[in-house]
């Protein structure tokens, strides 16, 4: 019987040979292409690859029509028949030209990065959501790559990567049909975000403090996510195995309860079409109250990761948002305080296996939404304004002083500037100092 689940496809081995290109301007920073074909062997690992043995070129710029240059070629030709290799991977994004001719030339499946990554969520997508966007991102990126009548998908009957996924069918359209299929995605997409901003909306008025887990891939988010909640979210020691947010309560020591989220983890060079695509899932973090930015300190790279992910952070326009960064897997590493002070604002330094520095990142979050907070002190005739407090943010904490109610609230601050002139005569400054010596 015929398996429709993209999880039980039955995989077409590769066996591939990794290729790097580093042009003169990339050879500045030599360490960084070297990391990032590293990464290349990790995420080809993920998707089911055999890797032979990883390649580089040096040049002075890429060759239109074959990307590495004659000579290469030919000797990724022979090294491809030397290990019997099936498939070649690029660690740059290839044009459907230079595809086409590595696939004349060389008599293998060709893939590029962004190729390799798309195939990877496409394994992962389960939600409606999740399936939709690797479509959508996988079609954006095939589209311009057709030739003439899009005969070249033939390539791609063959099965393995690129040819998986949610429109794994789809794929086999023309050209006007994936045009077609585009739009009528980005419409059902529409729907989806739709949904997402009424669900938000909804969080917002309930006035939950919200908080972002983000970071690199295998930083370790779902893990802390599952450590401090609780939850059964899928965690490997793989690239991307989360790809769409979770959300779930969080009970701080004080009693209050917050949501904590989960993203998907970020990547250098992750594929344009892919973040165009992910943006309704992303922009999860732009409704985040705090960051918490995980960094697996253990590797070498961690601050370049780090940077990435700021780096990302700052294209969706999340770059003010509040963070904390915690520096995990500190059981496998020491992260020197030289390293940690090149954090975005505070920082800590955890494991997400230790249950002290679990209640350590409570205890953070906590500190972040009572500083969000004022306190008012009403008198007890004034119930409106108690209810307008109700109305304008959270209210975390009441007492009663005499005739007065104090009440601290973690105030959202646009519905608080709108009735600033009714309550900021009642703000009580003296109260947030609790055991303060007169
Ligand atoms: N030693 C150690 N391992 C950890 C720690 N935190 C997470 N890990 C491991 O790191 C790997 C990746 O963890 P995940 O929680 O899946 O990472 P993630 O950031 O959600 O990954 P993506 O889904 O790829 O974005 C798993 O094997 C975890 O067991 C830690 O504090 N110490």
């Amino acid at each position: 019987m015929k398996q429709t689940t993209h999880h039980v496809i039955p995989h077409i081995l590769e066996r591939a040979i990794l290729v790097s290109l580093v042009t003169q301007k990339e050879k500045r920073n030599e360490f960084l292409t070297e990391y990032s074909l590293q990464e290349l062997v990790a995420l080809a690992e993920t998707a089911g690859v055999q890797v032979l043995e990883t390649m580089t070129q040096n040049k002075d710029a890429k060759d239109s029509k074959t990307f590495i240059g004659k000579g290469k070629v030919a000797e990724l030709k022979l090294r491809l028949e030397e290990l019997d290799g099936n498939t070649a991977i690029f660690d740059q994004e290839l044009s459907g030209a230079q595809v086409r001719n590595l696939e004349a030339a060389l008599d293998v499946k060709i893939i590029d990065r962004t190729q390799l990554i798309l195939d990877i969520f496409a394994q992962r997508a389960n939600t409606r959501e999740g399936i939709l966007q690797v479509e959508l991102a996988q079609l954006s990126y095939l589209l311009p790559r057709l030739s003439g009548q899009g005969k070249n998908l033939a390539r791609l009957n063959g099965g393995g990567i690129g040819a998986r996924g949610p429109g794994e069918t789809k794929l086999e359209m023309d050209r006007r049909h994936i045009r077609d299929r585009i739009d009528e995605l980005k419409q059902q997409m529409q729907e989806v975000v739709r949904h997402r901003v009424l669900h938000r909306e909804r969080r917002k008025k309930a006035g939950a403090f919200q908080v972002a887990l983000v970071g690199y891939t295998n930083a370790g988010k779902s893990t802390i996510l599952n450590q401090l909640t609780h939850a059964d979210v899928y965690v490997q020691n793989q690239l991307f195995a989360t790809l769409d947010p979770t959300s779930r309560n969080l009970k701080l020591p004080n009693g209050k309860e917050i949501i904590l989220t989960d993203t998907v983890g970020f990547i250098q060079n992750l594929p344009h079409d892919l973040i165009a695509s992910f943006r309704a899932t992303l922009e999860e973090v732009l409704e985040a109250d705090l960051i918490l930015h995980v960094v697996d300190s253990s590797l070498e790279m961690h601050m370049e990761q780090m940077n990435i992910v700021n780096a990302v952070l700052k294209e969706l326009g999340a770059r003010d948002k509040e963070q904390i960064t915690l520096f995990n897997k500190s059981d496998l590493c020491v992260t020197t305080e030289g390293q940690m002070d090149a954090a975005e604002g505070e920082f800590l330094r955890i494991s997400a296996f230790n249950e002290a520095d679990l209640e350590l990142i409570k205890l953070a979050i906590q500190e972040k939404l009572v500083s969000d907070s004022k306190w008012f002190r009403i008198p007890a005739n004034k119930g409106d304004l108690i209810a307008l407090l109700y109305r304008v943010g959270e209210v975390l904490e009441t007492d009663v002083d005499g005739d007065d109610m104090l009440i601290q609230v973690r105030v959202n601050a646009g519905d608080y500037a709108k009735n600033a002139y009714l309550l900021a005569t009642y703000e009580d400054n003296g109260q947030v100092e609790e055991g303060a010596t007169v």
